[in-house]
Parts: structure tokens; C-alpha cells; sequence
């Protein structure tokens, strides 16, 4: 492990901050609020907007103004950017410019993952600095094991950056894979590999997330799995759109609510295009995780 984080959060020689330290900042300003920027046809559609990289852009930029003062992170979803293709892209890069203007998180949701010599491409894709797409994090997909994942890991300690990776999925297909292995189960190595990886941020939140959904019901305490000694930050998609309430996210995560970020797109999303609704829509989610 080449780079490593004093306790206040600083990378050691490169006088960056941290992306677990920054994100803990950001929540204990905020709140535990990611606003995902999902630009579905269908939404593109209420809108009055067409489906095309026009359309998309007016809507991604909307949603950013709307949310970027009290999100602490906003998450494009890339594969909706992507199917727009090279203009999708360059939409992508515009946004993820205008977030950091703002001074706002963001999580690319590319859910990337592939042998180590391709995910040193990834890696530079989204967490190197100058590279048009860098992000402040990126989510990954652990299943062609989790030291694949190093070349991103590394680039990510390095540069002040941070990734989420899959552990247990909101989807109801999740479990016939995350949950196979009994007391050893995948879910758990994954996270027992973030909780190693994050020995390397002392500080209160490594850089290291992992992607639990909001909707996994018992499945933490059916599979025995400690997610307050991951010591990283929890994103915790399924709100809203895919059933689970802030109350649910809550009775989930129990001692390791304080580290769960929770993200919601379609449910705020559908309260555009007025900047106002999307604001109420996301206060009133905001309002839930914070318990008010
Ligand atoms: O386990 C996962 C991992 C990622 N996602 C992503 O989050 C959003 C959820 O959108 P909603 O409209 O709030 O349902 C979407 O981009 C997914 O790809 C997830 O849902 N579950």
C-alpha cells in the first residue's frame, strides 16, 4: 500500500485531503443525502424534454442547481449518460465540471470492474487527475475478485479520491450471488477486504465505501456482517422508487447509520423540472434520513 492518510485526513506528501474525510465533512454539513442524477427516457419525457444530449444536459444541469447546496454528493448514473453516446459523454463531463465548480461530491456510478491490467484504465478513466471524467469516487464491481480492484484502490489513495464497492445490491437478484457461502458468505469477504483496505485512512471514514442496499431488510444480521468495522462510508441506494423509507435505512444499518449515505434518484427526480420541486422533494428525503 504505497499512500497513507494521517489521522486529520491528509494524504501523506500530497497535501489533498482524503475523499473518506472529505465526505464525512460534507455530511456532517449537509446530511446523509446523495440526489442520483438518472436521466430515464421516461423522466426526460415529464420533463418537456427530448431524449437526446440537449435534453440531457438541461436536465442534468437542473438537477445539480437544484440540489448541489444541500446534497452532500450527487451520483450520476453513467449508463444513462452513455446511451446517448460521444454527445452523452461529453454531457457527462460538462456536469461532473459544473459539480466540482459548486463544490458539490460526486459518485459516478459506472459500477466498473475488470482484470488488473483493463482496470488500470478504468481507474484512470474516473480518479485520475485531468482526466475529463475524474470523479471524486467511482462505484466498482467486485465479482472478478476484489484485488482486481487495486490498480483503482491505489490511484484513488493517491489522488485524494474514493470508490463504493458492491457488496450487497438493492436488487432482488443480489442475494443468488452475494449471499452464497454461509458464515464466510461473498457479502462479507467484500466488506472484510474495504475494512482491510481502510486501515489505511486512520481517520474516522476511509475511502473505501461499500454499496449496501437500502433495501436488503435483515440480510446484515443474517450474514453476520459488521459494516461499523468497515470504518468507510455506505451508500445505500433503494430509497423512494424501490420501496425502502428512511425509517427502513435506519432499522438496517443500526450502529452504522452514521456512515450510510443515503441515494435516491427517480423518487426526486420525478419532481422536476421546477427548481423548486426538486428542492422539497429532496428536503423531504433529507428530512427523513436526518430523523426530523
Ligand atoms: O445496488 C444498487 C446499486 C446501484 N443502484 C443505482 O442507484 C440508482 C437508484 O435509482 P432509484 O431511481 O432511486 O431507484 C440507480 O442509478 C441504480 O443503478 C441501485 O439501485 N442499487
Amino acid at each position: 500500500m504505497p499512500e497513507q492518510v494521517s489521522a486529520a485526513g491528509q494524504v501523506s506528501g500530497t497535501g489533498r485531503e482524503s475523499f473518506g474525510s472529505r465526505l464525512g465533512a460534507a455530511m456532517a454539513a449537509r446530511g446523509p443525502l446523495c440526489v442520483g442524477i438518472d436521466p430515464h427516457p421516461a423522466l426526460l419525457k415529464s420533463w418537456g424534454l427530448d431524449d437526446d444530449a440537449a435534453g440531457l444536459r438541461s436536465f442534468s444541469l437542473t438537477v445539480l442547481e437544484a440540489v448541489a447546496s444541500l446534497a452532500a454528493a450527487v451520483k450520476p448514473q453513467v449508463a444513462l449518460f452513455e446511451r446517448h453516446g460521444s454527445a452523452g459523454m461529453a454531457v457527462l463531463e460538462e456536469l461532473l465540471a459544473a459539480a466540482r465548480d459548486e463544490s458539490v461530491l460526486t459518485i459516478a456510478d459506472a459500477k466498473r470492474g475488470d482484470i488488473g491490467s483493463t482496470m488500470a484504465a478504468y481507474a484512470d478513466a474516473w480518479l485520475r487527475d485531468g482526466s475529463p471524467l475524474a470523479a471524486d469516487s467511482v462505484t466498482l464491481s467486485p465479482y472478478l475478485g476484489f484485488e482486481s480492484l487495486r490498480p483503482a484502490l491505489d490511484l484513488a489513495a493517491e489522488t485524494g479520491r474514493g470508490v463504493f464497492v458492491l457488496a450487497l445490491t438493492s436488487n432482488p437478484e443480489g442475494p443468488s450471488v452475494q449471499h452464497v457461502g454461509g458464515a464466510e458468505s461473498v457479502a462479507r469477504r467484500i466488506a472484510s477486504a474495504a475494512a482491510a483496505e481502510n486501515t489505511r485512512y486512520p481517520g474516522a471514514l476511509g475511502s473505501v465505501g461499500l454499496v449496501v442496499g437500502a433495501t436488503v431488510g435483515s440480510a446484515l444480521a443474517d450474514l453476520g456482517m459488521d459494516l461499523a468495522a468497515v470504518h468507510g462510508p455506505i451508500l445505500a441506494p433503494g430509497l423512494g422508487a424501490q420501496g425502502a423509507t428512511p425509517a427502513d435505512l435506519r432499522a438496517t444499518f443500526g450502529t452504522a447509520y452514521p456512515q450510510v449515505l443515503g441515494t435516491s434518484s427517480r423518487d426526486i427526480l420525478a419532481a422536476g423540472p421546477g427548481l423548486g420541486g426538486l428542492r422539497e422533494a429532496a428536503l423531504r428525503t433529507l428530512d427523513g434520513l436526518r430523523g426530523e
